[in-house]
């Protein structure tokens, strides 16, 4: 079994406990019951480098990163760093998040917000709906073309976006065909853990010119951040180096200059 196939079964198992408290019609009148979803992707295709800033407690590959005792105020210092998107973990058994932390930075930013799971059930795009998400992450990985284009449709229904991960030439083929507006290159294997920088590069090429393109995991510094945004990044997702920085603002600020420079035509 993989860590992913071990991490969605454990997903699986506290997503039956919830569903069991609270029927997916209730759920579904919460949801109802929401302002509407902030405009994500007009978010991340505004001019330069968008950052997208993840509140991440703990990871199986590294283990514990931060306490992170006030999510919130976390995530209202990305944002005034410049952050674009919010991006909070809720998986609960390998990364200590929860709805609870969701709840927390829907109430602190005006900017849109993606709830970070292994999203495998419909009943969980619901309920990212009905805790004020605006984005929910789909991993190509995890799914297979029913059910991507499931999820993809009831997003689309629900007035939110989807973050759709890929790790591979062939994951970004089925997720275009599908029609994912975002795409996300993860150059975390989520099956083996490891990170391999390069992967951004080599698949880069893939994705049509016109999407909106994030290069997700290890970004460490602005000398990473210029070398994806020079492969043709929208957007970076970061979580390690913001959660263990001591100013996440200034971070952010940094590698959103960082972007520009690598963009600026040489002279
Ligand atoms: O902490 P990092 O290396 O900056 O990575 C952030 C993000 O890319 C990572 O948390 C992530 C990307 N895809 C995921 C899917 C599930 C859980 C976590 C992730």
């Amino acid at each position: 079994m993989s860590v992913l196939d071990d991490i969605i079964a454990g997903v699986r198992e506290d997503l039956a406990e919830r569903r069991a408290q609270l029927p997916l019609e209730q759920l579904q009148a919460l949801a109802a019951a929401q302002p509407a979803a902030l405009d994500a992707l007009a978010a991340l295709r505004a001019p330069g480098l968008q950052v997208i800033a993840e509140v991440k407690r703990r990871s199986p590959s590294k283990g514990q990163l931060a306490e992170i005792a006030d999510p919130a105020g976390l995530a209202a210092q990305y944002a005034q760093g410049g952050a674009s998107v919010i991006s909070v973990l809720t998986e609960q058994r390998r990364f200590t998040g929860s709805l609870a932390d969701l709840d927390a930075v829907r109430a602190a930013v005006r900017i849109p917000v993606l709830r970070k799971d292994f999203t495998v059930d419909p009943y969980q795009i619901w309920e990212a709906r009905a805790h004020g998400a605006d984005l929910v992450l789909l991993i190509v990985a995890a799914l297979d073309d029913a059910q991507l284009r499931e999820f993809l449709a009831l997003t689309e229904e629900l007035g939110m976006q989807a973050l759709v991960e890929t790790h591979t030439a062939e994951e970004i083929d089925r997720a275009l065909a599908l029609g994912a507006k975002i795409i996300g290159v993860n150059v975390r294997n989520l099956k083996t853990l490891e990170v391999d920088n390069a992967v951004f590069a080599s698949l880069a090429g893939a994705v049509p010119a016109g999407s909106v393109l994030v290069a997700e995991s290890g970004v460490k510094t602005a000398d990473d951040v210029a070398h994806y945004a020079a492969h043709g990044a929208t957007a970076v997702l970061v979580g390690e180096a913001l959660v263990s920085s001591v100013e996440p603002a200034a971070t952010i600020a940094a590698f959103r200059a960082a972007a520009e420079t690598a963009q600026a035509p040489a002279v």
